[in-house]
C-alpha cells in the first residue's frame, strides 16, 4: 500500500509579518505513524493547525484525502485541540452528546472504551480534571473518530510515565490500520517503538523526512538522529 493521504505543497506561513513556515513541501502515505519533532517554537502546533483547517491565511496547498477546502479536510482529520470552546463546569458525558451530534464519524463505542481505559468518568466536569486527566479526554475523543487522518499535538506532555507507557502501547489498537497518524512530541523515545516516519522541523521548514528503519539501519536510535540534526548548525 503506497497511496498518498496527505499533501502538503510550497507552504508558506506568516504570523504578524513572522515567517513561521517557509517552503514546507510534504508527501504522507496511508497507515503510517509519524513522528513530528523540533524544538519549541519550531513550527510544529503551526503545521497541525493548518493541515486540520484550523488555521487559514497561509500560501501553498494542503490536501487531506485529495480534499483542499479547510471545511472539508476538517471531516477527514481529528486533532487533539478538542476541549477548547467548552465551559469549565462542562461533564465528560455532555463533551461526548456534543461529540456524537457534530461528528457523523464519533464511535460511540470506542470513546466508552477509550474512557474507561484513561480511568475517566462521564459525571466528571472539566475543571475538576488535572493536566494529564484532560490530555488523556483529548486523545480519548480525538481517537474515537473513524477518519483518515489524526494529528496529536503534544498529548502526553503531562500524562504520567506509567499511563503514558499504556497508552502509546495501546494505541495502535485504537487505529484502523489504514488511517495515519501524526504525533508531535519532546519525549521521542517513548513513542519510538511504534513510529513508522520521522518529520523534523527545523529552521522554519522541514529538515528531515525519514523512515524510521532507515535511521534504525543506520545504528542510531531515533533521539540519537533527532539530536545529529539539531547539533549540526544549531537551531536559531
Ligand atoms: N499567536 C501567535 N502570534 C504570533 N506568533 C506566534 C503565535 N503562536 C505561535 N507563534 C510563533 O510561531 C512559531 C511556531 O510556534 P508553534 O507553536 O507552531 O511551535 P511548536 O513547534 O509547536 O512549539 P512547542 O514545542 O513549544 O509547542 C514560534 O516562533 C512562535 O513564536
Amino acid at each position: 500500500m503506497n497511496n498518498s493521504l496527505l499533501e502538503v505543497q510550497d507552504l508558506n506561513y506568516k504570523k504578524n509579518l513572522q515567517t513561521i513556515l517557509q517552503d514546507v513541501n510534504l508527501t504522507v502515505n496511508s497507515g503510517k505513524i509519524v513522528a513530528l519533532l523540533g524544538e519549541n517554537g519550531a513550527g510544529k502546533t503551526t503545521l497541525i493547525r493548518i493541515i486540520s483547517g484550523i488555521a487559514k491565511n497561509y500560501k501553498g496547498t494542503v490536501a487531506v484525502n485529495g480534499m483542499q477546502k479547510e471545511v472539508e479536510r476538517k471531516s477527514q482529520v481529528s486533532v487533539t485541540d478538542a476541549l477548547k470552546g467548552f465551559s469549565d463546569s462542562t461533564k465528560i458525558d455532555e463533551i461526548e452528546s456534543f461529540y456524537e451530534k457534530i461528528y457523523s464519524d464519533f464511535d460511540n463505542d470506542q470513546f466508552k472504551e477509550l474512557r474507561e481505559f484513561m480511568k475517566l468518568n462521564g459525571e466528571m466536569k472539566l475543571r475538576q480534571l488535572s493536566k494529564g486527566m484532560r490530555e488523556k479526554l483529548e486523545i480519548a475523543l480525538t481517537l474515537s473518530r473513524k477518519v483518515p487522518l489524526y494529528l496529536l499535538d503534544e498529548p502526553f506532555s503531562g500524562i504520567d510515565p506509567m499511563a503514558r507507557k499504556r497508552i502509546i502501547n495501546s494505541i495502535l489498537l485504537w487505529k484502523d490500520p489504514e488511517a495515519t497518524m501524526i504525533i508531535s512530541d519532546h519525549f521521542v523515545n517513548e513513542i519510538s517503538t511504534i513510529l513508522d516516519e520521522v518529520i523534523i522541523i527545523k529552521d522554519k521548514t522541514i529538515a528531515s523526512y525519514i523512515a524510521a528503519d532507515d535511521i534504525r539501519a543506520k545504528g542510531q536510535s531515533i533521539e540519537e538522529y533527532y539530536e545529529s540534526l539539531y547539533e549540526d548548525g544549531g537551531a536559531e
